[in-house]
């Protein structure tokens, strides 16, 4: 069954193409990571799905109706990328708040219990760090027991402890047979998640594949060397050169270097580092053609 689809979802800011053509299901029990750089169009999609914007052209439907229609929204839960919280009040009060809007919350001390916020429960939103904020923007996401949850860049701000925690809790909802779409600049936070992997790169869809088959893809290393002169070297997708060092990008950093050294090849100061996905991107994507279907 379909939670949130996307048809040949386009979406204009006045000149700016921010999704262009974008096709998407999301099926009942997927937990599925959509990852892309910054500006890529992520919260766009996000937004069209859950009806906070239409769609300039095609077609976006949530539990098979329109997302603007309110009926539609009761079992989807949301936490965008910014969220406001009345500052005066306290946490514990802020869920009840927002529990009271549904007929079979999840009870306070469980929700709060689950997102390792147990200990504020009396202290004022307006208090808190910027990361106790985003992970009770998250967890009320989740109060109204919702069958799709769809979370914007959840662990922005987090530290690595709080980051575990909110996973965990992610993990539990999709253990219990929810489903969830997430957004992230990190292959490593959708690989701890998620299986699918929705990558998205100029308000297109680039890949829709496993996890692993994305890394694949965009798992492009930077190896970094003093070199006077390289041969051709296999699997080598980019090269710049800047201050004297020669940067090459591969997907197999470890044979570039056994190729180097097999060949031969004197160099100095080697250095391998992982690229950002925008590097990576324009390492890979330069034909913009979808790695994967499904
Ligand atoms: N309300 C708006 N008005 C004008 N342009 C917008 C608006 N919202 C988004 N855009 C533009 O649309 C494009 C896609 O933005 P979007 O926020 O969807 O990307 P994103 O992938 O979520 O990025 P980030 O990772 O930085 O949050 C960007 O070029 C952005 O500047």
């Amino acid at each position: 069954m379909i939670l949130a689809r996307a048809e040949q979802a386009t979406r204009r800011y006045g000149d700016v193409l921010a999704l262009d053509s974008v096709d998407l299901d999301v099926s009942a029990g997927e937990l599925v990571g959509l990852l892309g750089p910054n500006g890529a169009g992520k919260s766009t999609l996000m937004n069209l799905l859950v009806g906070l914007r239409r769609p300039t052209a095609g077609r976006v439907q949530l539990f098979g109706g329109d997302p603007r229609d309110p009926a539609h929204r009761r079992s989807v839960g949301v936490t965008p990328q910014e969220t406001g919280l009345p500052g005066t009040l306290r946490v514990g009060e802020v869920v009840d708040f927002v529990s009271a809007h549904y007929p079979d919350p999840v009870p306070r001390g469980e929700l709060l219990d689950r997102f390792g916020l147990t200990d504020l429960v009396r202290r004022q939103t307006g208090g808190l760090s910027g990361g106790q904020r985003r992970r009770l923007a998250v967890a009320l996401a989740f109060v109204g027991r919702p069958r799709l949850v769809l979370l914007d860049e959840p662990t922005t701000g987090l530290d690595v402890e709080a980051r575990h925690t909110l996973w965990d809790a992610v993990r539990a909802f999709h253990a219990d047979g929810g489903t969830v779409l997430l957004t992230s600049h990190y292959l490593e936070e959708v690989e701890a998640l998620a299986r699918r992997v929705v990558v998205i790169g100029r308000g297109r869809v680039l890949a829709d594949d496993t996890v692993a088959a994305v890394r694949d893809v965009v798992g492009v290393r930077r190896v970094s060397l003093t070199a006077d002169d390289l041969p051709e070297l296999p699997g080598v997708t980019r090269v710049e050169r800047a201050e004297g060092r020669t940067h090459l990008f591969t997907t197999d950093a470890d044979r570039l270097v056994r190729d180097l050294v097999t060949g031969g090849v004197p160099f100095r100061d080697l250095e391998v580092r992982p690229t950002s996905l925008e590097k990576a991107f324009l390492a890979i994507t330069a034909d913009e053609q979808p790695t994967g279907s499904r």
